[in-house]
Order: structure tokens, then sequence, then C-alpha cells
């Protein structure tokens, strides 16, 4: 982790060569027809890290179909895409339609660094959604696997996440399990700053 933050990102978030090197045969999610980040299926389609004129691509109109999102302006925006990278950790992915420069998906990777296991590196799965006119076309499973598939990638010893129970199925097609005696999620909720 934080590697590639020391050589040029240019105005993505993170590495791209990273999602070049997934092997969507370690997933257990099954595609059909067969898609990976690095071919998504339609010459149209890209995947790859979040960019700054992601802003002016309906990033955050797509975040608004997952929660509230608020009144972000394009410098809150761009200071919050600073200090992610700065910081490393952040893989917010998405996925494009090139024909309208729209984004119409997106999940992100967080890193989160332990003491414990030996100074591992704990993954957490957020912010997953998919705009809702493309979906049931496998984009939802494809961006999660490919963010999950990272988790690996940048030595995750676990990869995390909370959803809705009528969600637990989706994820479970996609490797992810309900553990017996481990499976709470709780919450301690703070009125959101103005
Ligand atoms: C960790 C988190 O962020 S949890 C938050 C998840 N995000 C949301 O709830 C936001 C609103 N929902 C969405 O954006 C989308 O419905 C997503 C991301 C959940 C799924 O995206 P899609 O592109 O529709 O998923 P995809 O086409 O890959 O579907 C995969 C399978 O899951 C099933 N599935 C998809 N959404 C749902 C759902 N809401 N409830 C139950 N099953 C679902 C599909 O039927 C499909 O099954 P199949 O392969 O047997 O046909």
């Amino acid at each position: 982790m934080g590697m590639e933050k020391n050589i040029s990102l240019g105005d993505y978030l993170y590495s791209p060569e990273l999602l070049k090197r997934l092997d969507f045969g370690k997933s257990p999610a099954k595609f059909n027809p067969k898609i990976t980040a690095a071919n998504p299926g339609e010459n149209w389609m890209i995947v790859r890290p979040l960019r700054r004129s992601d802003f002016d691509k309906g990033f955050l109109q797509l975040l608004a179909q997952l929660t509230t999102v608020g009144n972000v302006s394009k410098s809150e925006f761009n200071e919050r895409f600073t200090q992610m990278q700065q910081s490393g950790g952040y893989y917010v992915t998405v996925i494009e339609d090139t024909r309208y420069s729209r984004i119409i998906g997106a999940a992100t990777l967080t890193v989160e660094q332990k003491f414990i296991h030996n100074c591992s590196l704990r993954g957490r799965l957020e912010d997953v959604v998919v705009n809702d006119t493309y979906r049931g076309k496998q984009l939802g499973k494809l961006i999660v696997v490919t963010v999950s598939l990272l988790a690996q990638e940048v030595g995750c010893y676990k990869m995390s996440l909370d959803c809705k129970d009528k969600l637990v199925k989706f994820y479970e097609t996609l490797g992810y399990t309900l553990e017996a005696g481990n499976s709470n999620a709780m919450n301690m909720r703070f009125e959101e700053p103005s």
C-alpha cells in the first residue's frame, strides 16, 4: 500500500496499472458472458480509478442513488480527492460509459492499517452503486469483484462490508460470508456536521 502514491498519478486517485493485474479467475463470481475489469465486454465501458474530472461526469449524482451526498462543490471535491490521494489507502473505482462521459458504477476499497496480525491490512468495501438504468447487467458484480481482488492485490488479509439484509445473497455469490457468531454490524450515529 502507498507504493503507487510516489509515482505520478496525474488526476487518477491510484495507479490504473493495478487494475490490469487482477485475476478474475480467483473470484467465485459467475459472469455470463465473461467480463473482467480489463475487458468489461463493451468497447464503450471502462473500469478505472476515480479521476478529478469525474466531478463533471456525474460521479456525485451516482452516489446520490446510494445515500445523501449533500451539496459538494467542485473545490470541496478536489480537496477531498487530494487528501485521499496523499494519504493512500483509498481505492475509489468507477465504471464510465465513454459514449456519454458518465460514471455509471462505483465501489470503494478502503485499506485500514493494523498492528495486529503482524501489522496487517484490512480492506473494507464501501459505497457500491450502479446507475439504476444500467442495473441487472452484471456491473454490480463487476465493480465489487474488481475492488475485492484489488484488496488482495494490495495485501489485505480480509475484506469486510456492511449491507442491507436483502443484499446478503448478492454478496454471497461474490465470496462474502456471514460468519457464525460474528455477523453483527453496529453503529453509533452522530449529528451530521453542517
Ligand atoms: C457495501 C455496500 O456499499 S452495500 C450498498 C449497495 N448499493 C445499493 O444498495 C445502491 C442501490 N443498488 C445498486 O446500485 C445495485 O442494485 C447493486 C449495486 C446492489 C447491484 O447492481 P447490479 O448491476 O444490478 O448487479 P448485477 O447485475 O451484477 O446483479 C448481480 C446479481 O445480484 C442480484 N441483485 C442485484 N441487486 C439486488 C438487490 N437489490 N436485491 C437482491 N438481489 C439483487 C441480481 O438479481 C443478480 O442476480 P443474478 O446474477 O442471479 O441474475
